[in-house]
């Protein structure tokens, strides 16, 4: 294992921490393994067939038609097949000169022909068909699962296991594309050996028992190396989980140099390197579990296929079956030996494929709990007072609340600044007007209308927010700033905005002005700097022209002229609306109305700059501490 540069230049530094050990456990932490055993597979199998089958019934009917009918017409084939190679054999064996033998099974062979070639153009079809319905059964899987991300509550993210749960899901979205495959496989393996197993039983009931024997260890086999390979799966969720997450951020060129100028690549590769080896481990122990299960299940078959062939020939050397019977014995047992082995391998595998399949559906449910369950209250177009009322709010396991206890009232037409210390609970603050948390104690109130009773859509479309840690799109400069609106028939509203965050120039310059793909690193087109980034997201807010507006840090990363572009605009717009704006630059409070000075969580001062300044509290320290440079 690498140690990291920095460590090895002396000798005497500790090594670095290895990454913490994560498993997918938390309150959710349960291996459905625990109750997959061989019966448990065998009750899952028509339930996961009849999902599958439903999904595949809504994205594509002629699809699925087209399947079911090759499966009939593949069935019937091998049937017909094995029937006529029955006659065909009877005459080839029987008695007269070859030519008549021949001549006799002349008409039986061609039915054999046919009926092969038939079964062959139908499993064509299958494939066919599968090809057809599979990518879009796997696009409709992912696009719930991205649906149903997108809609839960702000507040699942912070909860034990989500995050693993939702990697255990991608996983089951990417399996989807197994599981037509399997299932058709399945089908087609059931129905030809049905088709053998009818013609073997009727040339000796003793042939079936022997044949199943042969082929069960196999299919023992198969279910206990998919529980292995499950097992090793569910262990490493949460590690794998975590890696991917450090691999795009560390490969993200967006902080590469973060990356390279602080000497972070040894660690990071280490701590890459650290979780990948905890991952093969575990999939190393697993190894010659997997061996030992197949070498124990193949010696079994073997010893029982041994039994069914020494059968069939004791049956034809004792005269109980005559020696053309036999003939078509011996292909009839290779055909359902076959199909029955396919059964049972398809089977297992479709077993396997439901097992991360039931990850992904235990997500989906999940989410739909945590979707968003609130009420179905309005919020009315213009909003002239917003009220909150000893409003609290704690994380998930947090013992402090990060706002404890806030009443305020804000009215259409007012600025109000937020200001205080790191961890004071700005943020939450805001993100509990906006309501995308909802306070644990105390009322949130639009108009009178409480936000733990109204439809968030209703709240949002009201809403326009500058989030302190906000998206840079990899999509053109235009649906950079109408994301989220799309509603202009022509530019002129989005030129305005970017006049009111003076991007114009900026605009003007690049290659294909509005139209410019902002995603360098992705596609080429072009890149902006920070603070162009920063006033550009400005630009997306002040465009919804929305009656809240709330700015989180919006000029952190502006020059002067850029800050007081967007100053003036706020201000200019301002009587329409109530605006929020948090900020650590206390000179720019100076345009609120109010003020308000918060500290654990708290309002602990309020009033106008002037007063505040002067009233020797918290927020005249702070500003003594800005000119203290
Ligand atoms: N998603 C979260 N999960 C758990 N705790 C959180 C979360 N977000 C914030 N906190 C905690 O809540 C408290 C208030 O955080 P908040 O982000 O509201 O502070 P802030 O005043 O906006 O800080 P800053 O000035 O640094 O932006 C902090 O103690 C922080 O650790």
């Amino acid at each position: 294992m690498t140690v990291p540069d920095a460590s090895t230049a002396d000798e005497k530094m500790p090594p670095p921490p290895p990454p913490a050990s994560l498993t997918f456990e938390g309150k959710h932490g349960r291996n459905p393994l625990t109750d997959a055993g061989f019966t448990a597979m065998c009750r899952r199998l028509p339930s996961v067939l009849g999902h599958t089958a439903r999904m595949a019934w809504a994205v594509d009917r002629p699809g699925v038609v087209l399947l079911l009918a090759c499966q009939l017409v593949t069935g019937v084939a091998a049937a017909v097949v094995l029937t006529f190679t029955a006659e065909a054999m009877a005459h080839v064996l029987g008695s007269g000169s070859v030519s008549e033998r021949l001549h006799g099974a002349l008409p039986a062979l061609v039915v054999v022909t046919t009926a092969a070639a038939v079964g062959r153009i139908s499993g064509a079809l299958s494939s066919y068909a599968d090809g057809r319905i599979t990518p879009l059964l796997t696009t409709e899987a992912d696009i719930a699962l991205v649906a149903a991300v997108c809609r839960v509550e702000s507040s699942a993210y912070g909860e034990d296991g989500f995050a693993d749960r939702q990697e255990a899901a991608e996983v089951g979205v990417t399996r989807t594309r197994l599981m037509v495959q399997d299932a058709q496989r399945f089908m087609s393996a059931l129905i030809r050996m049905t088709a053998a197993s009818g013609v073997v039983t009727a040339l000796h009931p003793l042939m079936l028992p022997l044949l199943l024997l042969a082929v069960l260890p196999a299919g023992a086999g198969a279910v206990l190396s998919a529980r292995v390979d499950y097992e090793t799966h569910y262990l490493n969720v949460g590690d794998r989980n975590v890696r991917s997450m450090m691999r795009w951020w560390a490969t993200y060129s967006r902080y590469g140099d973060e990356v390279r100028a602080n000497g972070m690549t040894g660690y990071l590769l280490y701590w890459y390197r650290a979780l990948s080896d905890r991952i093969d481990r575990r999939s190393l122990t697993a190894a010659p579990r997997m061996l030992r299960i197949v070498l124990t299940t193949s010696a079994l078959g073997g010893a029982f296929l041994l039994c069914t062939w020494s059968a069939l020939a004791w049956l034809a050397a004792t005269g109980r079956v005559a020696l053309p019977v036999a003939a078509t014995a011996v292909v009839a047992v290779q055909t359902a030996l076959a199909a029955l082995g396919h059964v049972v391998i398809h089977g297992a595998a479709m077993f396997h494929t439901s097992l991360y399949l039931a990850d992904m559906r235990a997500f989906l449910d999940l989410a739909a709990e945590r979707a968003p369950r609130r009420g179905e209250l309005t919020i009315p177009e213009r909003v002239d007072e917003i009220r909150l009322d000893e409003v609290v709010h704690r994380y998930p396991g947090k013992d402090e609340p990060a706002v404890a206890g806030v009443s305020l009232t804000l009215r259409r037409g007012e600025i109000l600044a937020v200001v205080g210390e790191n961890g004071s609970g700005k943020s939450t603050l805001v993100k509990l007007i906006t309501g995308i948390l909802l306070a644990d104690k105390g009322r949130v109130l639009w108009d009178g209308v409480d936000l733990a009773q109204a439809d968030p859509d209703a709240v949002w479309k009201r809403t326009a927010l500058v989030p302190q840690g906000f998206a840079c799109w990899p999509l053109r400069a235009r649906e950079n700033i109408t994301l989220g609106q799309p509603k202009t028939f022509d530019d002129g509203p989005v030129w305005e905005v970017v006049d009111a965050v003076g991007m114009r120039e900026a605009i003007e310059k690049l290659p294909r002005q509005l139209d410019t793909l902002l995603a360098k690193e992705l596609w080429g087109g072009a890149e902006l700097s920070g603070g162009q980034w920063q006033r550009l997201v400005c630009g997306r807010a002040l465009y919804r022209r929305t009656p809240l507006l709330i700015l989180d840090e919006p000029t952190s990363q502006m020059d002067a002229r850029g800050e007081h572009a967007v100053f003036l605009e706020i201000r200019r717009i301002a009587a329409e609306r109530i605006t929020v704006v948090v900020t650590h630059q206390l000179e720019n409070t100076r345009l609120a109305d109010r003020v308000l000075v918060m500290d654990r969580g708290r309002v602990v001062e309020h009033g106008t700059y002037e007063d505040l300044v002067h009233a020797g509290g918290l927020f005249a320290e702070l500003v003594a501490l800005t000119k203290d440079r």
